[in-house]
């Protein structure tokens, strides 16, 4: 039989941390040796031998802790939100003196909405006009989300390397975020209402016709599948990975 993969979270008892621990527990190839909240030191994580850390915490904390990870060869797979062009640099640095390690910063682990980006990719450049909506639960401490702000940017990219130009907005507006935030040049709107857990829309139009991209997660377990996926994958995937996208096969 082979061995189990050491498996430490850190966030534990956040929302997502609390649908890991119970993943992972119920993982029958992985071990569960830490769970980790604020308070904990990290030097656990190599007492308890951790292979792998999920880091399901905050944009404040979530460097730090891969910095740490990475430093002393612990996989990372991370959900937590925050990781901006130089932060992604910084660790990119870092992991050149790693070769071994591997990190997934994954904005979103539900294959739905992984697909919803790629589909959205695919159709920008042929639409006018293009607009995101991400819908979430009010307690989100970050806006827009992580998902909205890969989705804008990999949409942009694709509008550009195909040489459509952005849609022409002349309107003015006569509030201050009335059209949202620019995210790459696409209007990004974030709605925060009780009762949702986490969605987006992607609005693509021309003249005539509209196509709606959208996903849903009713709950935390949905994310799950491509935690487990991150967790069982990282290892043999050194360097940095953006996206669940770059551990499945999209391309067909
Ligand atoms: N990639 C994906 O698919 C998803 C990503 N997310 C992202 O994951 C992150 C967590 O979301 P969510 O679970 O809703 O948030 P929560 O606020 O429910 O949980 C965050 C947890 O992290 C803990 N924490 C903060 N700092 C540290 C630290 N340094 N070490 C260990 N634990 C720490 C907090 O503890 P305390 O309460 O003591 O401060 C809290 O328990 C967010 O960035 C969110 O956007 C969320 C859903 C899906
Ligand atoms: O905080 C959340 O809930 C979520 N955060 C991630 C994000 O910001 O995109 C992923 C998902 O949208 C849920």
């Amino acid at each position: 039989m082979s061995e189990m993969l050491k498996v430490a979270v850190l966030g534990a008892r956040g929302r997502m941390g609390t649908a890991a621990v119970a993943a992972i527990e119920g993982a029958p190839d992985m071990e569960l040796v830490a769970a980790l909240g604020r308070s904990d030191p990290l030097d656990t994580l190599v007492e308890k031998g951790a292979q792998v850390v999920v880091d399901l915490t905050v944009p404040t904390s979530t460097e730090a802790n891969v910095r740490f990870a990475v430093e002393h060869g612990i996989h990372a797979v991370v959900g937590t939100t925050g990781w901006d062009a130089a932060r992604l640099a910084s660790l990119e640095k870092l992991l050149a003196g790693r070769p071994e390690t591997g990190v997934l910063i994954a904005p979103n682990f539900a294959l739905g909405s992984v697909l919803a980006t790629r589909f959205a990719q695919q159709a920008a450049r042929y639409f006018d006009s293009v607009e995101i909506i991400e819908l979430h639960h009010p307690r989100k401490v970050d806006a827009p989300s992580g998902t909205a702000l890969r989705t804008a940017q990999l949409v942009a990219k694709a509008r550009a390397d195909a040489g459509v130009p952005a849609a022409p907005d002349a309107t003015e507006t006569t509030l201050v975020g009335a059209r949202g935030a620019r995210v790459s040049g696409i209007p990004v709107h974030s709605v925060r209402l009780a009762g949702l857990v986490a969605h987006q829309e992607v609005l693509l139009g021309s003249e005539g016709e509209q196509l709606t991209i959208r996903h849903d997660s009713f709950n935390h377990d949905s994310f799950m599948p491509g935690v487990l996926l991150g967790v069982r994958t990282v290892s043999n995937r050194p360097g940095l990975t953006v996206g669940l996208d770059g551990y499945l096969d999209l391309e067909g």
